[in-house]
């Protein structure tokens, strides 16, 4: 094989108690990422939603530090062409980075016939992380590469349980900047026991609502962090009042990953009603979708 193309979706990581654990994949938006063989050194180019803020080096792209760090390892004699067209825009609270790293990881792995097993690739891909998050976590790369709702349980060594889900999900995704790196930055190093046992009631409460496939439970356990979203919620002007606009309309809602971007659980037959409010308050981008299956190969040859 010459030549890879694959897409690689939008994800949302933490869905309120699970910071840095829970993720889910989404149906869209995603990227596109075309990996060919090259005579030698690897270049990227990027086109598409926020191109120009995404670094073409090597050692500053999430997908370029993923390549690298594959060839390295299996020491590939071959250079490889990135081409990584972006359908997330970066700094949307929806893996934007991530997507592109576990793309890469994805393709390398096709392209170079590895047999990297999805645990594997999710270490990888978790590397790119690293450069635009500070840390290389893996709720967003585990659920772009395994699809559905994954849990990251243990980091070192890593651990990744993955289950199977279908429901719908709307995302907005505000006209704010919100760098994950500063995200985590202001969040306190320590809590107390009571917010820990109230986070760890919630994330069992979704964990099982997914086996007795109940999104009520899901939406009401996912909207009960009180961690992380009480701090981070001062990053998104808005995020409140669509908070209190929609709670009728919805199970659940919370920031998606470390925001702007919100992710929604809509009742039936709300749709329309929470996009008005989005507007109202917002006026941005809206995605009707829903739970995805991961990273898809579109062509190869
Ligand atoms: N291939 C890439 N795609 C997107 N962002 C990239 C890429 N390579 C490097 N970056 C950098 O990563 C940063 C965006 O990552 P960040 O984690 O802040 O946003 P995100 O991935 O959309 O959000 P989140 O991780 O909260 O879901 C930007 O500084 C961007 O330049
Ligand atoms: N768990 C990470 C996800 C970033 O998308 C954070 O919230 O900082």
């Amino acid at each position: 094989m010459e030549k890879i193309k694959v897409i690689s979706p939008a994800t949302s990581a933490n869905l309120g108690p699970g910071y840095d654990i829970f993720g889910l994949a989404l149906s869209e938006p995603y990227d596109t990422i075309t990996l060919s063989r090259s005579g030698g050194g690897i270049s990227i180019s990027v086109k598409g939603e926020g191109a120009n803020k995404i670094p073409t080096d090597v050692d500053k792209n999430t997908a370029g530090v993923v390549v690298r760090e594959i060839i390295k390892d299996f020491n590939i004699k071959e250079g490889v062409k990135i081409e990584i067209e972006k359908g997330i825009r970066p700094g949307s609270g929806l893996g934007s980075s991530a997507a592109s790293s576990a793309g890469a990881a994805f393709a390398m792995n096709e392209l170079f016939n590895l047999n990297l097993s999805k645990l594997e690739l999710v270490k990888y891909a978790s590397l790119g992380e690293s450069i635009s998050a500070g840390f290389p976590h893996a709720d967003n790369v585990a659920p772009a590469i395994y699809g559905g709702f994954t849990m990251v349980v243990n980091y070192n060594p890593l651990e990744v349980l993955h289950i199977p889900v279908d429901f719908e999900v709307v995302v907005a995704l505000p006209d704010i900047e919100v760098s994950t790196k500063k995200a985590r930055e202001i969040l306190p190093d320590s809590i107390s026991l009571r917010s820990m046992v109230n986070n760890v009631g919630k994330a069992c409460g979704m964990i099982y609502s997914l086996f007795k496939k109940d999104v009520e439970l899901f939406g009401r356990c996912m909207m009960g962090d009180s961690v992380v979203e009480p701090y981070r919620s001062q990053l998104i002007p808005g995020y409140l009042e669509v908070k209190e606009k929609i709670k009728d309309l919805v199970y659940g809602i919370t920031i998606s990953g470390s925001g702007p971007g919100v992710i929604i659980i809509p009742k039936e037959g709300k749709i329309s009603r929470i996009k008005e409010v989005l507007d109202e308050v917002w006026a941005c981008p809206v995605y009707h979708t829903k739970v995805g299956t991961g990273i898809q190969i579109l062509e190869r040859n």
